[in-house]
């Protein structure tokens, strides 16, 4: 799998009139779910993390009205840019709530693997939101703007924010929470290239409650927390194990989790050099796995 780090596409200078934002990585450092509910979504509550790594979007402004996305990046040729990329449904949302705006000229970065538990999707439209709000000068209310963001897909309002947060409901009801020593932590993302997705991992979870979610420390958070998909993303590729087991053996490794529905798992460690040891482990592995080392991103 293609690797590139978060510095490669930051650097790239932007062009007059052109506007950037970096749709981070989501990290669930911990899911519990809770229940499913009459609507069909799972009552979740959940430790969201940002990492420093993200797709790279830029947009200009266009006078007709149109919006036109470009994709690239390494994972750019498994999406297009027609109406079902949400990068698309959130401009075409935005234009709606506002009753009419310019159009944009956007070009998508492509970094992060797609559908796979890392929220990319959600963090591309909620880094188009941001984008083009700022492109139209139009200037929203969080609430309004959360409202859209939440038509888009329950991981979108978190990642409007990209902040460290205790995430409820169905991915609605945010609260900003700090864990100490979390800021700026090595994280290694390794994804085994199978797509998983949400819809199919959540229908095989065993409806077993299995309590809620405390995260007042990191100690707390590793020894305490879980996710509750793990299991049910194993059902639909047992890879997910080996990834998980490959990343318990990496020496200094403090958490070891899969993230969302999954298929990528992440390590937490304390210093950049055991991340990179265990990186270049797991690369030598010569799996083909998606391995990326970033860091926590700042409240
Ligand atoms: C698993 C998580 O990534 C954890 O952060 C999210 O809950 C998923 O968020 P997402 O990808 O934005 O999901 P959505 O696009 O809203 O929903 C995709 C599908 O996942 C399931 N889904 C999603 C969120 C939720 N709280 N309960 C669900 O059951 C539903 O079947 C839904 O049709
Ligand atoms: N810009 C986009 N980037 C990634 N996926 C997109 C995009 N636009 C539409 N999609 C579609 O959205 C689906 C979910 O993609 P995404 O990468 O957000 O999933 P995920 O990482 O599993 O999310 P989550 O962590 O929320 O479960 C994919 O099947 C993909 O086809």
């Amino acid at each position: 799998m293609p690797h590139v780090e978060a510095e490669d596409v930051a650097a790239r200078p932007v062009d007059a009139g052109e506007l950037v934002e970096t749709a981070f990585a989501k990290i669930n450092l911990a899911l519990h779910v809770r229940g499913k509910r009459a609507d069909g979504y799972h009552a979740l509550e959940s430790l969201f993390v940002f990492a420093e790594l993200g797709d790279r979007l830029t947009g200009r402004i266009r006078a007709d009205g149109e919006i036109r996305l470009e994709m690239d990046g390494p994972f750019g040729p498994l999406l297009d840019g027609g109406p079902d990329n949400l990068v698309v449904k959130a401009a075409r949302a935005l234009q709606a709530h506002l009753g009419g705006s310019p159009g944009a000229d956007l070009r998508l970065t492509k970094i992060l693997p797609v559908a796979s538990g890392i929220g990319g999707g959600s963090a591309d439209a909620a880094a188009a939101l941001r984008l083009l709000t700022r492109l139209w000068n139009a200037p929203m209310a969080p609430q309004a703007l959360e409202r859209i963001a939440l038509s888009l897909g329950s991981d979108v309002p978190a990642c409007i924010g990209s902040i460290p947060q205790m995430v409820r409901g169905r991915g609605e009801l945010l609260q900003p929470q700090a864990v100490e020593g979390l800021t700026a932590m090595p994280i290694l993302l390794v994804n085994p290239g199978v797509a998983l997705s949400t819809a199919e991992v959540f229908g095989l979870w065993d409806r077993l409650d299995r309590g809620p979610l405390a995260a007042e420390g990191l100690e707390q958070l590793i020894s305490e927390g879980r996710n509750d998909l793990e299991q049910a993303a194993m059902a639909a590729a047992p890879v997910v194990a080996d990834v998980l087991a490959a990343l318990g053996a990496c020496a200094g490794s403090r958490l070891v989790r899969m993230s969302g529905s999954g298929a990528t798992c992440f390590a937490l460690f304390d210093t950049d050099r055991q991340m990179a040891e265990a990186a270049a482990a797991l690369r030598a592995g010569w799996n083909g796995w998606w391995v990326a080392e970033t860091r926590i991103r700042a409240a």
